[in-house]
């Protein structure tokens, strides 16, 4: 009894068929292109789904549960038969089933797309976005620069997902009578009644392209991942090279004009009201440190300084020009976005958790604001970041990626990246509250050497030590006011204020 009939024979032989192969390359072109084209306009769904007008995220929105929710099949017939009818402009175009599938599979796969694409943009943090923005990126270079090379590499297997899935809804387009490898195998298999030959081969095609485009993308995967297995850098690290420690401030420090200025500052958030009426003026050269017991408002603060966050009330000045707004007969307007971002230039900003760009080197991180802004370029780029770099002693691990790094490192290299816009002042959040105690000395070393350099600082710090030696003017916040500031010897050895003594009394500094 035969148990399976198949010609192995007649199988072999449709591997070297022309019209397979020809079928099989209408196929992998198809695919290829709706994907690519899917790709750029479901990117552009995405950013708008995640945009902050309502407009744009509903017009997102509708577009995605519109084309997610219709079937292919139905797109497709819909396109080829009924759209050339309806426009009859369109008919020239779409009477070529190769045209028309298209449409249908770059309308309904960049629905998917964008939502592969939302989920890399939703991975990328605030604080990061907050780093770029820091560095004085305008809307365009933020994403460019910090988001969607992050979110890309989000999306890489979800948008190969995609491509496998529409490689093989490539043969929904046989129903308008284009010539894939579907349609191509029924009419071979309508001739000679071998149909399981002939869908098997048909088959291996179909798995022969799959695994390709899997291999492609492995590849791709592969070399994107920074965290790979690397080779260590040419140079091999040498030891951290210490920071030369500079003594105590000399008293009798000159100070220049006020670089910024926050009058009457205040802000809610989650209905509570953080900052309640902040005056602050930092002189050029002056290191202010900000104390304060947890929630006073510091980090806040900070961030109003630099317009991360806007103020609901008062004003902030930079160089004594309002900073944020423009003042139009005495009532303040927002400044537009592109002319905020390249003021923020001048106020550099260190983070807590340092934000370094994962992707990119402790050089590429330290030159991408500088090169984007075109202030150094080519060769004198890179002496320039190695220069920064050297200077917070981290010029041997120019070429390791932030997760090659310990948590000191990458602080001071943050604080690099943070001079390389050669900023006017730099505000420095908690530098060292995510570093493991053994580390908390060598970026305040940095700090020390900038403070005696006579960088113009603002230091929200628990590290009473540092703002002993180092701070010009020590600042104590509570519940959102400055309630007392002076000299550090004032502050800390007799301060006026019962609640300072209470809190120094708290940490121990009584
Ligand atoms: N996005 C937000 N939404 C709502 N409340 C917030 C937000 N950010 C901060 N807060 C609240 O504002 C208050 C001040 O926070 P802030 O981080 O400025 O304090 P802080 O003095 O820096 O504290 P810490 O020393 O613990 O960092 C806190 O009560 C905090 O919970």
């Amino acid at each position: 009894m035969e148990i399976l009939r198949f010609d192995v024979r007649y199988a072999l032989g449709l591997f070297a068929d022309e019209r397979v192969w020809i079928a099989a390359g209408n196929t992998l072109w198809l695919a290829t292109l709706s994907w690519l084209l899917a790709g750029v306009l479901g990117l552009g769904m995405a950013l708008l789904k995640t945009s902050r007008t309502r407009l744009s995220r509903g017009a997102g929105a509708g577009y995605v549960w519109f084309f997610r929710g219709v079937p292919l099949l139905l797109l497709i017939i819909f396109i080829y038969n009924a759209v050339p009818q309806a426009i009859p402009a369109s008919q020239g175009f779409l009477s070529d089933p190769f045209n028309a599938g298209l449409v249908a599979l770059v309308l309904s796969g960049s629905a998917y797309m964008a939502e592969v694409y939302r989920g890399g943009l939703s991975a990328v943090s605030p604080e990061q976005r907050d780093a770029g923005r820091a560095l004085g990126f305008g809307a365009v270079p933020l994403q460019r620069f910090v988001v969607l090379p992050q979110a890309f590499r989000v999306a890489i297997p979800g948008l190969g997902n995609e491509y496998v899935s529409n490689l093989k809804n490539t043969s929904l387009v046989s129903v308008i009578s284009f010539v894939e490898l579907t349609l191509e195998g029924q009419r071979i298999y309508s001739g000679n009644f071998l149909i399981l030959e002939t869908l098997s081969v048909i088959g291996v095609f179909y798995l022969a392209m799959v695994s390709l485009f899997s291999g492609v993308q492995a590849f791709l995967e592969h070399r994107l991942d920074v965290r790979r297995d690397r080779r260590p850098p040419a140079s091999a690290p040498s030891a951290v090279r210490p920071v030369p420690v500079t003594p105590p401030l000399a008293s009798a420090k000159q100070f220049g004009p006020v670089v910024l200025e926050a009058r009457d500052v205040r802000k809610k958030l989650g209905g509570r009201l953080v900052l309640d009426g902040v005056d602050l003026a930092v002189r050029r050269g002056e290191v202010c440190v900000l104390i304060g017991p947890s929630g006073s408002g510091k980090s806040t603060l900070l961030r109003c300084l630099n317009r991360l966050l806007t103020t609901d009330d008062g004003i902030v000045l930079l160089d004594g020009e309002p900073f944020g707004y423009r003042l139009n007969g005495g009532e303040p307007h927002s400044e537009p976005e592109r002319r905020l971002a390249a003021r923020r230039r001048r106020v550099g900003m260190v983070f807590q958790r340092f934000e370094l760009f994962p992707y990119l080197t402790a050089l590429d991180n330290v030159l991408l604001a500088p090169r984007h802004f075109g202030t150094v370029g080519g060769a004198d780029a890179v002496a320039y970041g190695l220069e920064l770099l050297r200077k917070v002693g981290m010029a041997d691990h120019a070429h390791k990626f932030p997760h090659q790094l310990s948590g000191g490192q990458q602080q001071r290299v943050a604080i690099a990246r943070a001079l390389a816009n050669e900023p006017e002042i730099v505000l420095f959040d908690e530098p060292t509250s995510a570093l493991d105690p053994e580390l908390v000395t060598e970026v305040l070393q940095v700090m020390t050497t900038l403070a005696a350099e006579g960088l113009t600082m603002v230091v929200v710090s628990h590290e009473m030590g540092f703002a002993r030696r180092m701070a010009d003017r020590v600042l104590f916040m509570d519940q959102g006011r400055i309630v007392e500031e002076g000299p550090p010897t004032q502050v800390f050895e007799a301060p006026e204020n019962a609640r300072t003594r209470r809190f120094l009394a708290t940490i121990g500094h009584d």
